[in-house]
């Protein structure tokens, strides 16, 4: 190996590069909550170029941590020389060190390389409580210090670096923070996470007439989650990142902390381990689907489909009265055994519903289907001469909805739930309205058909179940989105076939 960094060899000013390549240099968890492995995501996230040398392997998850090996630090040398030695690092973060040989080490390439940016966390326990620095080791830290531009201690180790109790108010806060801002004459950012209140402050102090003032203080609003773990990676390998660009704390601070706030509060749709959580690193990449988004897409999907049904003869007969009586009885009897099929569909949505409203509601179209079913063979079967047996668009789509329930997802099942609410309703009222207007003559074949037709109802019915279909597609993922969609498009096709059946197998 050569003992020329790169950076020696070429000192350009990294200020201001739109991908900064930053190295995190710290511990790995293996549970990709933090250390190493939070800080490539923070980097990544943030716009950066990341790379990693491991001090030490912790075994942990959300829970805790279970073990903590450290390498010969021979090896965390070769790590730092390689990168060095071949590429420029426009900042470093520092994390988990582990024992003095560690602090040491780095203290040596540091001192060799002097990247331009340094922000060090100075790691010495997890939220869990578990020490990830040896008690032997915090003097060595305490001398890595002025060796770092920005230091992002949280209150216990703000307080263990200075040797005094913890702070348990900003005030008290921001006072210790002056005070090692002033012993290691760099900036240190104070963090509030670890105070209760409704507003959790960040604030950068530096004594040395860096800053705009001696304190800078940006606030925003605490979020409630227990998925706090790996905050304080996130947080400094965000600000190593923002800093090449902005070249400055308080922008780059300005910057770093409603994304942080944001990764907090959608840290619930990671559903990572039982303990505290991690963050969510990319939440600013998703879409997130506001109320009625998903369904309006739907419609605009199904539009095809419902201008196909209106083209039918069957559906024109029935307007017309002109569709032969065969082909209504035939219609009558397959809508029954499709609704004996439907009805324990709705039932297994009824099952997987996440709230007892919409349990209730699925139970009860459930209900109603055998209700209407019954109806069916009472009032209109009776006296009609209809083949009994399931003809093979009822065969297909009942399938396709059992395939759907089966599928075990409650999104996507409503998704190929909808499509016989939705399109059967709309149709409904296409067809009443055309009636109406005809002057709704009681000596057209299919009057008390098509009255049955503006059932307000069934119209309410429908209603909610586009609202709990666009519900459960704002929480379900992307990969589910892409599975209702293609139920819903196949309940579709069925619809249009169903309504086609009559002419092709009556
Ligand atoms: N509940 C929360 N809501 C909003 N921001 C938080 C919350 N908890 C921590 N933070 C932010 O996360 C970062 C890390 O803070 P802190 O929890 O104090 O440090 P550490 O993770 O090192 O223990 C800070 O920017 C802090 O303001
Ligand atoms: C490898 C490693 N590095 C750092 C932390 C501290 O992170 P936090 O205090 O957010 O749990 C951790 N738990 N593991």
């Amino acid at each position: 190996m050569t003992s020329t960094s790169y950076s020696t060899v070429y000192p350009l000013a990294s200020r201001g590069r739109r991908i900064p390549r930053v190295l995190s240099i710290a511990g790995s968890d293996p549970s990709g909550g933090a250390g190493i492995q939070a800080d490539l995501k923070s980097i990544a996230a943030n716009g950066g170029y990341g790379m990693a040398a491991v001090t030490a392997l912790t075994a942990q998850n959300t829970r805790g941590v279970t073990g903590v090996h450290v390498p010969p630090v021979e090896f965390l040398r070769q790590q730092l020389e390689a990168i060095s030695d071949d590429i420029a690092v426009d900042a470093v973060k520092i994390g988990m060190l582990g024992d003095t040989a560690v602090i040491d080490e780095v203290r040596r390439w540091l001192e060799k390389v002097r990247p331009a940016v340094v922000v060090l966390d100075p790691v010495m326990v997890a939220t869990s409580g578990d020490r990830l620095l040896r008690e032997s080791a915090e003097t060595a830290l305490r001398t890595l210090l002025p060796l770092a531009d920005l230091i992002t201690p949280n209150l216990p180790e703000l307080a263990m670096l200075l040797g005094e109790p913890e702070a348990s108010d900003w005030a008290t806060a921001l006072d210790q923070g002056k005070r090692l801002a002033a012993e290691c004459g760099n900036t240190v950012l104070v963090k509030g996470g670890h105070l209760p209140g409704t507003e959790c402050p960040d604030a950068l102090v530096n004594t040395t007439g860096l800053l705009r003032q001696d304190v800078v203080e940006v606030t925003g609003a605490r979020v409630h989650t227990r998925n706090s773990h790996g905050t304080g990676c996130s947080l400094s390998a965000a600000m190593a990142t923002a800093q090449v660009r902005h070249g400055d704390w308080e922008a780059s601070l300005q910057e770093v902390k409603p994304w942080l706030q944001q990764a907090l509060a959608t840290s619930g749709s990671l559903e990572v381990g039982a303990g505290n959580g991690p963050v969510n690193h990319f939440h600013h990449q998703e879409h997130v689907l506001t109320p009625g988004e998903y369904a309006a897409q739907l419609w605009r999907d199904a539009s095809p489909e419902l201008q196909a049904i209106y083209g039918l003869d069957f559906i024109r007969g029935l307007q017309s009265g002109d569709l032969p009586e065969r082909e209504f009885a035939y219609y009558l009897a397959q809508d029954a055994l499709y609704l004996n099929g439907y009805s324990r569909v709705l039932a297994r949505a009824g099952a997987l519903a996440p709230t007892e409203a919409e349990q209730l509601f699925w139970a009860r179209g459930s209900q109603q289907c055998l209700e209407v079913e019954s109806e069916l063979h009472r009032n209109w079967l009776a006296g009609r001469n209809a083949e009994a047996a399931t003809g093979p668009v009822t065969k297909s789509y009942v399938d396709h909805l059992l395939a759907a329930s089966a599928s075990g997802s409650y999104a996507v099942l409503l998704a190929a739930i909808l499509p016989c609410y939705w399109l059967y309703a709309e149709v409904g009222q296409q067809l009443h309205g055309a009636y109406v207007e005809a002057g709704a003559s009681l000596e057209h074949p299919y009057a008390d058909w098509l009255r049955a037709y503006a059932d307000e109802d069934f119209a309410a019915a429908t209603r909610q179940a586009i609202d709990f279909t666009d519900a459960a597609a704002r929480a379900a993922s992307p990969a589910e989105r892409a599975a209702m969609g293609e139920a819903f498009a196949w309940s579709c096709r069925y619809e249009t076939a169903f309504f086609d059946a009559p002419r092709l197998h009556a």
